[in-house]
């Protein structure tokens, strides 16, 4: 094939997922997927136009997991196209601070300024530089652009931004950041496109996901969100407490003798649906046992979200519709079904059948907020920043 590639990373808490995009029209379009799953075996890389659809076993190698994984990434890729026309690697990167608002080309002293951000998400930023730095290697001379999960929320004002803590901090970057944004990109984007008369109007996004957050989108401008300055805070996620009472914090250190890694191993590994449970970080998996300890964390979890649907509402003065989206919003009627539930006062009205088919709008013409599913499609977005700054 001799039409020119693009690939895509998108390292998340739990996976890597690939997109591999074609040059076409003007654009970019996905000609295949891939799921890197580090909880489960078999490694898949599904080339949906193709010449096969194949499932391939993670062939763990060196003791560098990512190294071996592109590897062979790159192997079956060669298998089937010219790898000469792949002209360009685009990543996401979850956090760009305060240093980057938009998509870069990537290179050195950009490696190193992404760098200094790991501490500020260190479940996702070393494997984003990981990935970078392992392509560089194995692919000398290829373009890799990084787009930001940050710079959606750039919109956001100083009075959303601001913990309410001395000043001094804020200046030092301790602030509200948001995270997603690609994934909130996509949607802002699609929402304009269903409602084109009203540009999305006001709209609640739920993206949950192995992380989980929420934002305020007004007319596709991000106003709030419920991660602020880590990937720890909001609601609670598959490993992740959500917020927390400053306070446990200080208990846990003064107290306890937690130190800073211990509490973030905590806050991080150790809590959500995980630590509620003590069963599983997979809703998937509570839903389906009768444990009831599996029911109060999916009690907790749907009750969380709720509060940040009314929350986020307050911030937008008005709610038009409420989006759920990513792995669990796309894919989990139930989930969905216990968020709505606390949210009839609002006026929401599931359509019951509706949501347990998953389909595109699961409200009921009489609901006064409009309740869509939306799949999220945070690659496309991060190819459409590479095309852009390759070409
Ligand atoms: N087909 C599916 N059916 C039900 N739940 C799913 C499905 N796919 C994903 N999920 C849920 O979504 C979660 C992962 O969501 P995802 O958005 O892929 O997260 P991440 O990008 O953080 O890895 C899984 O833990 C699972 O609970
Ligand atoms: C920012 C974040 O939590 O990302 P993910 O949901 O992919 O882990
Ligand atoms: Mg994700």
């Amino acid at each position: 094939m001799s039409d020119k590639l693009l690939l895509t990373f998108n390292a998340g808490s739990s996976t890597i997922k690939i997109g591999v995009f074609v040059k076409r029209n003007g654009g970019v379009e996905r000609i295949g997927k891939g799921v890197i799953d580090f909880r489960a075996e078999p490694l898949t890389f599904n080339l949906v136009e193709g010449p096969a659809i194949f499932d391939v076993p993670l062939k763990a190698r060196s003791g560098d997991l990512i190294r071996d994984a592109l590897e062979d990434v790159f192997g079956w890729l060669g298998e089937h196209y010219d790898f000469t026309a792949v002209t360009a690697v685009g990543h996401r990167v979850v956090h760009g601070g305060d240093l980057f608002s938009g998509a870069i080309r990537l290179d050195e002293p950009a490696i190193a300024a992404i760098e200094t951000l790991v501490p500020l998400a260190p479940l996702h930023q070393p494997q984003n530089l990981h990935l970078i730095r392992t392509i560089a290697a194995l692919k000398p001379g290829l373009v890799q652009t990084a787009s930001f999960d940050t710079a959606f929320h750039r919109t956001q004002s100083d009075l959303v931004r601001r913990f309410a803590i001395p000043r001094e901090w804020f200046d030092k970057g301790v602030k509200r950041y948001g995270f997603h944004g690609l994934s909130y990109t996509h949607i802002a984007c699609r929402l304009k496109c269903l409602e084109p008369d009203t540009a999305g109007g006001l709209a609640v996004v739920a993206h949950l996901g192995s992380g989980a957050s929420l934002c305020a989108i007004d007319h596709g401008v991000s106003r709030d969100t419920s991660m602020g300055f880590s990937t720890i805070d909001g609601v609670p996620m598959a490993t992740r407490s959500g917020a927390i009472d400053p306070g446990v914090i200080v208990h846990l250190m003064a107290a306890h003798g937690l130190d800073a890694k211990a509490v973030e191993d905590l806050l991080y590994r150790q809590s959500g649906l995980l630590g509620l449970s003590g069963i599983s970080a997979d809703s998937r998996t509570l839903l389906e046992t009768p444990a009831s300890t599996a029911h109060e964390a999916i009690e907790v979890f749907t009750y969380r979200i709720a509060g940040e649907v009314a929350r986020l509402s307050a911030s937008l003065g008005g709610l038009d519709t409420l989006v759920f989206t990513a792995g669990i919003g796309e894919n989990q009627p139930q989930i969905r079904r216990m968020v709505v539930d606390r949210l009839g006062y609002f006026g929401l009205i599931l359509d019951s059948e509706a949501n347990d088919r998953n389909e595109a709008v699961v409200s009921t013409s009489e609901s006064r907020v409009k309740i869509r599913v939306i799949a999220t499609d945070e690659e496309q977005v991060i190819a459409n920043d590479c095309l852009r700054l390759s070409s």
